[in-house]
């Protein structure tokens, strides 16, 4: 199995003129070997599933000669999976080889993976061989692998440190043994793009039988350049990329399979080629590696972070609301993000509020909207994420507000184990500010008594409720209290980061409460002030 056609899978690709690129995944492989990723076979099962689903030409399903459970894993993959060519890894020993080669037996469509390290270095210090031993390994593996397959890798471990006329050596090797597919590992991430490039190129240039393979990229991510390197490789004439979801793997990690489809789809113009990816996959597949990983996608990675498709800052959402291009490159449904979020918070502006507020359902006069959006820009001062619950609840707040004789304007409460708590609080009354300070039992009670000895009134407190309106130590908390007077009870409630200013203007929305009520019956019953 040595041509593109061939290895690629068989689903009908849309008509191109681009050259197919062959996405060869070693994240149950490699990615597997990062420190703390192992994952239970049901697991593995699971990851080949959405793998074979999203198009992936080569599954390297794992090392079977590593343990039982590798072996049973790839041996169940390469029962399961119908559509992807299912690979197993092996070093350049008999036993390793036969290992994978049973393991793979039940694959329909099956390649034995055999590496065996080039460079001066690892030759020398961790194979103990001399080069010609590692030549003669070349022939040996890869003529062992050809009795069990047609569809043999061969790969230079440590390949971009390698002597280049050493390394044309075992490639020649290896394709006269029978390798169709030739990968140049960068082992320890150490290339840079435009050295990788030149070493393919040499290679294809020098080696003979170089045109009759498929050369592969696998590039490790050191030095933060796996994903720039395996493009420098297909600009090189490379026609297979090994990668890994989530950029999964080896210390620093292999390069990201979403990065390449990604960096391939959007630019066509300098990448011009194909791969078959269903790329709306893409972050469905990287939320379950990521689960059965237990590793975390970090916030702002490349396609699949949750900020990948998300704007906080006023200025890029009111360009976001005019034509999505001005600050989005891809379609967030592309990649299987239902849409763009437009985040609000501290560098929000009036346009993505207001888009906010006709989302929620709040279709507000322009005093009111300044209010509340001068509200909400102090809140987000204050806190880190305002959901949309928090802009709910300020929303409500205002809207409850409108109208009433009493307003909170200040609290100041000290409380703690050095005795009695005190709270100092300042009303406006009809217009009239009245500071009075109290103690209490506890700061909400304190709070509360300055408040009665403002507006005096003989209500019952019969609940007092607090909730966090949302997560985290920053949240709003939302206040709720329960007045009760000759057997007619009003809820009040407020919402603040401040526990104790929720509690104050909850306290104060149920005296208005009550005040209204009065109003219509008796109102003078209620003495302000
Ligand atoms: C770059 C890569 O990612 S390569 C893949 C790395 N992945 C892994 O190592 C994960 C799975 N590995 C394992 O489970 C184990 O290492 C095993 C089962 C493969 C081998 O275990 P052990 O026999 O106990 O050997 P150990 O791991 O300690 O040492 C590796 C041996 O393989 C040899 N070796 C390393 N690479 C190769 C190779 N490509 N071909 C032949 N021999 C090799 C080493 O020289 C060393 O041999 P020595 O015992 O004669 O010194
Ligand atoms: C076995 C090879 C392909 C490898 O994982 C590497 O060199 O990084």
């Amino acid at each position: 199995m040595n041509t593109i056609s061939e290895v690629s899978q068989s689903t009908p690709q849309p008509a191109s003129d681009k050259d197919r690129i062959l996405i060869f995944d070693t994240t149950l492989r490699d990615g597997e070997q990062s420190p703390g990723a192992s994952m239970t076979l049901e697991e593995k099962l699971q990851v080949a599933d959405i793998l074979d689903q999203m198009g992936v030409d080569i599954i390297e399903a794992g090392f079977p000669i590593a343990s039982d459970g590798d072996f049973e894993a790839v041996q169940q993959i390469a029962g399961r999976v119908k559509r992807s060519v299912i690979c197993g890894l092996s070093r350049a020993s008999a036993k390793d080889i036969d290992r994978a080669a049973e393991a793979l037996r039940p694959a329909e469509r099956r390649r034995i993976h055999t590496f065996i390290a080039t460079s001066p270095l690892h030759m020398k210090f961790k194979l103990n061989m001399t080069p010609e031993q590692v030549l003669q390994k070349v022939t040996d593996s890869v003529t062992r692998a050809r009795n069990h397959t047609d569809d043999v890798e061969w790969s230079a471990e440590d390949g971009t440190r390698t002597e280049h006329d050493f390394l044309c050596r075992c490639v020649e090797a290896a394709i006269k043994a029978g390798a169709g597919t030739i990968n140049i590992p960068d082992t320890v991430g150490y290339s840079v793009p435009e050295e990788y490039f030149a070493l393919i190129s040499m290679l294809r240039q020098r080696v003979p039988g170089a045109d009759d393979v498929i050369f592969s990229t696998h590039c490790h991510d050191d030095l933060g350049m796996a994903v720039a390197n395996s493009l420098a490789g297909i600009r090189a004439g490379a026609r297979q990329i090994e990668c890994t979801i989530n950029g999964l793997g080896e210390r620093a990690g292999n390069a990201a399979l979403e990065e390449i489809v990604m960096a391939i789809r959007t630019r066509g113009d300098v990448l011009p080629f194909d791969t078959g990816i269903d790329t709306r996959m893409l972050v469905r597949a990287s939320r379950m590696v990521s689960t059965v990983s237990a590793f975390p996608v970090q916030y702002n990675k490349a396609i699949v972070g949750k900020n990948a498709f998300a704007h906080e800052s006023g200025i890029h959402q009111d360009g976001m609301l005019k034509n999505a291009e001005t600050y989005e490159i891809m379609r967030p449904e592309d990649v299987g993000v239902s849409q763009t979020s437009l985040v609000m918070g501290k560098h929000s502006g009036r346009h993505a509020f207001r888009e906010k507020l006709v989302a929620l359902g709040y279709q507000l006069g322009e005093n009111a909207f300044e209010d509340a959006f001068k509200r909400f820009k102090d809140l987000a001062d204050r806190k880190k994420h305002v959901f949309d619950e928090d802009i709910e609840a300020l929303v409500e707040d205002e809207v409850a507000a409108a109208g009433e004789r009493i307003r909170m304007i200040a609290l100041t409460v000290i409380s703690g184990t050095g005795g009695a708590a005190r709270a100092t609080v300042t009303l406006d009354v009809d217009g009239r500010h009245e500071t009075r300070e109290s103690h209490g039992d506890g700061p909400v009670d304190a709070t509360f008594a300055a408040i009665r000895k403002i507006v005096e009134h003989g209500a019952d407190l019969m609940l007092y409720q607090v909730s966090a309106v949302t997560e985290g130590t920053d949240a709003q908390a939302e206040v709720s209290v329960r007045l009760e007077e000759n057997g007619k009870t009003v809820t009040g409630r407020g919402a603040d980061t401040d526990t104790m200013v929720a509690s104050a203007k909850a306290y104060v929305s149920g005296l208005n409460k009550l005040m209204t009520r009065r109003a219509k019956t008796a109102p003078e019953a209620l003495r302000a002030g």
